[in-house]
């Protein structure tokens, strides 16, 4: 190989791994509490809307698992952050839930609404949407909160660049600089998948940045919808269902630029 190739990949990788540093140093200023206020109240969670994001999220949740064949024993959720809700559904089909997460402050705001010690945001309405789906009464969401505090066995670290997982919402794409490293994570998942596993992904449509706090601008890279196929099928993945959402203009509410998202 020419010198100059050689370069062009060890520059390639370095730039691969140095954008993955900086993406770490990045995330160290994360505000879960503000993370949750920017994208976890209305109007992106408006129970009452048709139109938004998150009851279509959970919406989508809850049709994956109870449509299809998964369930089982163990479903571990990649990224978690300091939310819940994308086990919700998930954790009334698997005996066992592991939540994961890159940082400590997120794995803590996770813990203490599992201990019951509250937590920076109420996710009463989110369990009584989910049982509402569910066809049961709201009411029973106290009995939803104690089967989801049964079945999640811990809240554990996470490094997506050297692990691997099974359910991930809005992470990959935000911890990636680039396509190659966002596929690569995405093969990394890939090895822990049973053949014939499932794998549910969440994730952001034409996204560049959002803000993980004040002034806390995290760089996103932007996916549209060809991209994450091919990421999927390059990974060897078996696409069973895509659905998409578009965020109409007032979910636009300057927290980040992202367009759409994908399930
Ligand atoms: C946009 S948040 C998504 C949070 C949540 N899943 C949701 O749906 O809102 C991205 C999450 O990825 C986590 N993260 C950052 N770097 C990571 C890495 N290398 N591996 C795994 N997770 C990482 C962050 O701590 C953050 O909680
Ligand atoms: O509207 N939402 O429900 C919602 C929730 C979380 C996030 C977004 C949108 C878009 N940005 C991502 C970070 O890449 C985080």
């Amino acid at each position: 190989e020419s010198a100059d190739s050689r370069l062009l990949k060890t520059t390639g990788k370095n730039m691969g791994e140095s954008g993955v540093a900086a993406m770490a140093t990045t995330y160290q200023k994360f505000d879960p509490a503000a993370y949750l206020q920017y994208n976890y109240v209305p109007p992106r969670a408006d129970f009452e809307r048709k139109d938004s994001i998150v009851p279509w999220k959970l919406a989508c949740l809850h049709r994956a698992f109870t449509e299809g064949d998964i369930s089982g024993g163990l479903l571990i959720d990649v990224g978690s952050g300091p939310t819940l809700y994308q086990v919700l559904s998930g954790c009334e089909v698997f005996s066992k839930v592991l939540l994961t997460d890159f940082l400590e402050v997120n794995r803590q705001e996770l813990k203490r609404w599992l201990q019951g010690e509250g937590s920076s945001l109420d996710w009463t309405p989110y369990i009584q949407y989910v049982c509402k789906l569910e066809g049961r009464s709201p009411s029973e969401w106290t009995e939803k909160a104690a089967r989801l505090r049964e079945v999640v066995s811990d809240v554990l670290p996470i490094d997506v660049h050297r692990a691997d997982c099974l359910v991930s919402c809005f992470c990959l794409e935000s911890v990636s600089p680039d396509l190659d490293t966002f596929t690569k994570a995405l093969g990394h998942i890939s090895k822990l998948l049973r053949p014939g596993g499932h794998l549910l992904l969440i994730g952001a449509l034409q996204e560049s940045y959002y803000f993980g706090g004040p002034g806390v601008k995290i760089p996103v890279v932007p996916l549209n919808e060809a991209q994450v196929c091919g990421s999927l099928q390059e990974q060897g993945f078996t696409l069973i269902r895509l659905e998409v959402y578009t965020l109409p203009s007032d979910m636009k509410i300057g927290v980040d630029d992202v367009t759409g998202c994908f399930l």
